[in-house]
């Protein structure tokens, strides 16, 4: 079932999409290119005379707090659509299901953060450190139980459910994958956004154009770092670079400072290089870093070496001899992946390295370099800068992106099709 083939007339459609939008410290949505790219579902499905109930997560909440609420896009999302759009205090209450079941054709109601409720990742929350072992699996047991129900209740809002998120489709959660189970075939699908992203991905993989690098930035270190394996299997660079960096120098044996590590991922790092090594990828790390004495954008700064930092430092940008090295990878580069910053972009002072980086692709791309940009930073990075058009693709994915780069079956998207 294609959304094409679909018609909303008089139908209630549960819509996934990825709002998960950067805002800045007044709650602004400072790129709001996810919600954008969302339009064409939303609006086909109000063309038609249909209703929606929108889910969306926002951050990585651990429970209901204010910052992570999506109260903050919801004038935003009204003027995109150009429908005052209804917002439901709490996704699971009296006030949701009683919204969603008085919507009329062509009116709308947004649901607030889907993971202020731990059944939608369907991880346990507040357990405590010193939790035993037969404690942890007790609280999974309970909770995959409760995300039953949950995601029971998300169905029962809707008669048709369509996925558009192609940012969280490499999440097995509740609204974007479990929930597919509570619609027969001829009432679940993609939205166009998933649709077009598909496709590119396909595309990618069909015909890549080598050399290929990757470049991988950021700070989601651990969700990462796992792909890293796969990845090996199909580039000829890969680019390690943003908060990932640290983790690679301290396992190594360098000085990192105040820098983000994941310490419990060390080990993977230097398995990682040798990996590398043996499949003959050419990985890259930074050489220098522009360090700080706090996370500040008014922090004293200086260069150093990347495994020099010094006590109370941390690293919050590429330097310029990076820049140099990355730079000559990315020009002489036929396919280019770029998810994730090279540093703290929203703050000016740290813009530098994923300036350098983007500028870089856009002119291999000139030179006929097929370019992927995603991930919900990585885009506010190059709309930032002014080279989204410099680039062939640029997707709303970061995670995903590079999941599904690396061959895997997302579980958004198995869920629609099994
Ligand atoms: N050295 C660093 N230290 C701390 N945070 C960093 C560093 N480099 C990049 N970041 C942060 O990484 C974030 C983006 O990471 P991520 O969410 O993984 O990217 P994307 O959304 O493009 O997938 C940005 O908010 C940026 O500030
Ligand atoms: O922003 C997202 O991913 P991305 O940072 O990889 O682009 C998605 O909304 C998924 O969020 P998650 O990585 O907290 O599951």
């Amino acid at each position: 079932m294609t959304i094409d083939q679909f018609n909303f007339a008089g139908k209630k459609a549960f819509v996934r999409v990825d709002f998960n939008v950067p805002l800045d410290e007044n709650f602004n949505i400072t790129d709001d290119t996810r919600m954008r790219a969302a339009l064409p579902t939303l609006k086909k499905i109000l063309t038609d005379g249909g209703s929606i109930i929108i889910g969306s997560h926002l951050g990585r909440p651990k429970g209901a707090t204010d910052k992570f609420s999506l109260k903050h896009i919801l004038k935003h999302l009204s003027d995109l659509l150009g429908v005052e759009v209804q917002f439901a205090n709490d996704c699971m209450g009296e006030e949701a299901a009683v919204k969603a079941a008085a919507l009329q054709p062509g009116e709308v109601l947004l649901l607030e953060n889907l993971r202020f409720y731990a059944e939608e990742e369907g991880k346990p929350r507040g357990l405590a450190e010193d939790a035993t072992d037969e404690e942890k699996k007790a609280a999974k047991a309970a909770v995959k139980e409760s995300q039953k129900e949950f995601t029971k209740k998300l169905a029962s809002y809707a008669d048709c459910y369509v996925n558009d998120a192609f940012g969280t489709a490499h999440r097995a959660h509740a609204s974007t994958a479990l929930i597919a189970k509570y619609f027969d075939k001829d009432n679940k699908m993609f939205g166009y956004l998933m649709e077009k992203e598909v496709k590119a991905v396909d595309k990618v993989l069909n015909d890549i154009k080598r050399p290929f690098t990757a470049i991988m930035g950021g700070s989601k270190v651990s969700s990462k770092i796992e792909i890293i394996e796969n990845l090996l299997n199909k580039v000829d660079n890969l680019i390690i670079t943003g908060g990932m960096t640290y983790t690679f120098t301290k396992a190594q044996g360098g000085k990192i400072g105040l820098s983000i590590c994941e310490d419990d991922k060390l080990d993977l790092a230097l398995e990682l290089l040798k990996k590398a090594k043996e499949k003959g990828v050419n990985l890259v790390l930074a050489v220098d870093a522009k360090i700080a004495d706090s996370f500040s954008n008014d922090a004293n700064t200086q260069f150093c070496k990347v495994n020099e930092i010094p006590d109370g430092w941390e690293g919050l940008d590429i330097g310029p001899e990076t820049e140099k090295i990355f730079a000559e990878v990315i020009k002489n580069s036929k396919t280019i992946l770029w998810n994730g910053p090279t540093g703290v972009f929203e703050f000016e002072n740290f813009t530098h390295g994923s300036r350098s980086v983007g500028e870089a692709i856009v002119e291999a791309t000139k030179n006929g370099a097929f370019s992927l940009v995603g991930g919900g930073d990585s885009v506010a990075c190059v709309n930032k800068f002014g080279l989204a058009n410099g680039v062939s693709y640029v997707s709303t994915g970061g995670g995903a992106l590079l999941e599904a780069i690396e061959g895997k079956v997302l579980p958004g998207i198995a869920a629609i099709n099994e």
